[in-house]
């Protein structure tokens, strides 16, 4: 039985084709900097020479096309057509009402669209995603496993902001924590390597990527975490700000006069890594940006 493990993230699209009798990758791979080509890929079945290179993927559908090309090929792939998949998973962070995983349904899809206002950047890639596997495997059962899951169990003093109940009630404003998946898997990782069992653990899991947080985890389970009622809360993420005053957004509309949609654009486009390094939101380009003046200094 085999599926295929479709990460969307927020400036990549990795994969895994997974046998789940017993456990073994048949292939992994991914494209990074999707929306910013070049886009490097890598694409690895053991047994076979592993396949690198770049291409111009403007967005997560040109990404999904070139992996299922790859898992295709005579030459690279691991099936002729992805009819032997039972099914696909997809990472997905947040609909609305949906905690832990669904069977993808036109209401999951509706739900994914009625959270796009929390998770701008994520949400509609995941649409775009979910909609271009069905239409190649129409009668493949799609499922989506969400990130907030792992951070059911923090405590109120963790995931309640200080706001009116109304919000609450209403619109559902409170501390949900992504990247469940990530840090579930360090909070089972480290106990194994230390040969320490999860009561005696604390942990601080550090997951650092196009989007970043933090997790607090005590015996095996989350008990606070960085991100909030949406992923672009905790450190700086790639282009979008983490956190930052509310207060200053109220400010900043009301002296430049910026309605939503443009003080959402710069938050998500402008900000983060790219807006304080004013050179990208890959730490590898502002890497590579600050080795070349310090030799220009130098
Ligand atoms: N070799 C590297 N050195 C420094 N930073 C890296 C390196 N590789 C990736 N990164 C950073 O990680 C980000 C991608 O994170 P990743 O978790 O793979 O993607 P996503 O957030 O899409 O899931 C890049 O934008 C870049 O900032
Ligand atoms: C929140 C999340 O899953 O982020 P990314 O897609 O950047 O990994
Ligand atoms: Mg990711």
């Amino acid at each position: 039985m085999l599926i295929l493990c479709a990460n969307v993230g927020s400036t990549s699209f990795k994969y895994q084709i997974i046998d789940v009798q017993t456990s073994a990758s048949l292939v992994a791979g991914g494209v990074e900097r999707v929306g910013n080509s070049p886009s490097p890929f890598t694409h690895a079945v053991p047994g076979k020479p592993s396949v690198n290179g770049e291409i111009d993927a403007p967005n997560h559908n040109a990404a999904i096309v070139h992996a299922i090309d790859l898992i295709t090929a005579p030459e690279t792939g691991v099936m002729a057509d992805l009819s032997d998949l039972v099914g696909v998973g997809f990472k997905t962070i947040l609909a609305r009402g949906i905690w832990r995983s669904a069977l993808i349904t036109n209401k999951v899809i509706d739900a994914l669209e009625a959270d796009i206002p929390f998770a701008p950047t994520h949400n509609p890639a995941y649409i775009a995603s979910i909609r271009a596997f069905q239409e190649r495997l129409p009668s493949t059962p799609l499922v989506a496993v969400f990130e907030t899951w792992f951070h059911q169990t923090m405590p109120d003093y963790a995931s309640e902001f200080g706001v009116p109940r109304e919000w609450v009630e209403k619109h559902h404003i409170r501390r949900y924590g992504f990247h469940g998946a990530s840090h579930r898997y360090i909070s089972e990782r480290v106990p194994q390597l230390l040969g320490d069992p999860p009561a005696n653990l604390r942990i601080i899991s550090c997951h650092l990527g196009g989007s970043s947080s933090l997790c607090a985890i005590r015996n095996g389970q989350s008990i606070d975490t960085t991100m909030g009622v949406s992923p672009q809360y905790g450190p700086i993420q790639s282009s979008r700000s983490g956190d930052l005053d509310p207060f200053a957004v109220l400010y900043l509309m009301d002296a430049e006069g910026w309605d939503t949609e443009e003080i959402r654009r710069q938050l998500i486009e402008e900000s983060g890594l790219r807006g304080i390094s004013g050179v990208s939101g890959d730490l590898r380009d502002v890497e590579a940006a600050a080795w070349k003046a310090t030799i220009m200094r130098d």
